[in-house]
């Protein structure tokens, strides 16, 4: 395994390029991109549809590999690690929050927040745990099965399960997707509030500018390149910036 001194970067790709297929029907998904998701921050990943922004995540992530190029979490190179050591990092380092809740029905709240360190054979940390549950706001439904709790309450959920491992930094793909938006709102200031709260760090792919907004920085994608990045966003010049992405040349 390589690894740098740590940098105050908590996943960062470097050149990265990703092509799907070959020949004449090759997609060249990510044509370079070198991006860092710093430390301790809340940053979103915008772009039209079809930018690349999926296969950033997926490939930042260590749940697909690049093309050429490199991705890091923290000082691991992750094409350094052979499968039983990237599923390691991922089930140790790396949280995840998707569109669909991905909650065990079985399972009540309690259980599915501790779900990957049990299955990790680890205690985890119980203080962090309990004080997560308050950052999400369930204490009164830890005994609830996920079928009795509303959408926005299993993300939290998802939230709280994301981060109970202490990652190094939570991955977020459309999490408000399945969300009305006032229950997308609360997932959304729940994310933002775990970060400046605990200092971790969330990666968000959305499509939604109201949501971008949430993050402390925006970086665009338009066709596999990265084009801009926004320090303290607001829903109107994110909107801006992509209607002038979307603007064929
Ligand atoms: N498994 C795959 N095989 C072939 N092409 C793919 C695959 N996954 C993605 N692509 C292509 O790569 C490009 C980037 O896709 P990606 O899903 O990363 O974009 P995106 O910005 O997340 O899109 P959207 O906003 O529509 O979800 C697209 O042209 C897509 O069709």
């Amino acid at each position: 395994m390589t690894t740098v001194t740590a940098a105050r970067t908590a996943a960062r790709v470097v050149d990265a390029v990703k092509v799907y297929g070959a020949g004449d029907t090759a997609v060249r998904a990510l044509d370079g991109v070198s991006v860092d998701f710093p430390a301790g921050r809340f940053t979103a990943i915008m772009g039209p549809s079809g930018s690349g922004k999926s296969t950033l995540m997926h490939c930042a992530a260590g749940l697909d590999t690049l093309t050429s190029g490199s991705a890091w979490i923290g000082g691991t190179d992750l094409s350094t690690l052979d499968d039983r050591r990237l599923t390691a990092l991922r089930r140790d380092r790396v949280g995840f929050v998707f569109q669909a809740f991905n909650l065990v029905p079985t399972l009540t709240v309690a259980e599915n927040i501790t779900l990957p360190l049990d299955l990790a054979g680890s205690p985890g940390d119980p203080e962090w745990i309990d004080a997560l549950v308050d950052v999400v706001g369930l204490r009164d439904r830890l005994h609830h099965r996920p079928a009795q709790l509303s959408g926005g309450q299993q993300q939290r959920v998802a939230v709280a399960r994301a981060f109970a491992s202490h990652p190094d930094v939570v991955f977020a793909d459309e999490p408000t997707g399945n969300l009305d938006s006032r229950s997308g709102e609360e997932v959304l200031g729940l994310l933002g509030r775990t970060v400046r709260h605990t200092g971790r760090t969330v990666v968000m792919v959305t499509h939604d500018p109201v949501a971008a907004a949430h993050a402390d920085e925006v970086v665009f994608l338009a066709d596999g390149r990265l084009v801009d990045r926004m320090e303290n966003p607001t829903p109107d010049r994110i909107l801006d910036r992509m209607k002038a992405l979307e603007v064929p040349s």
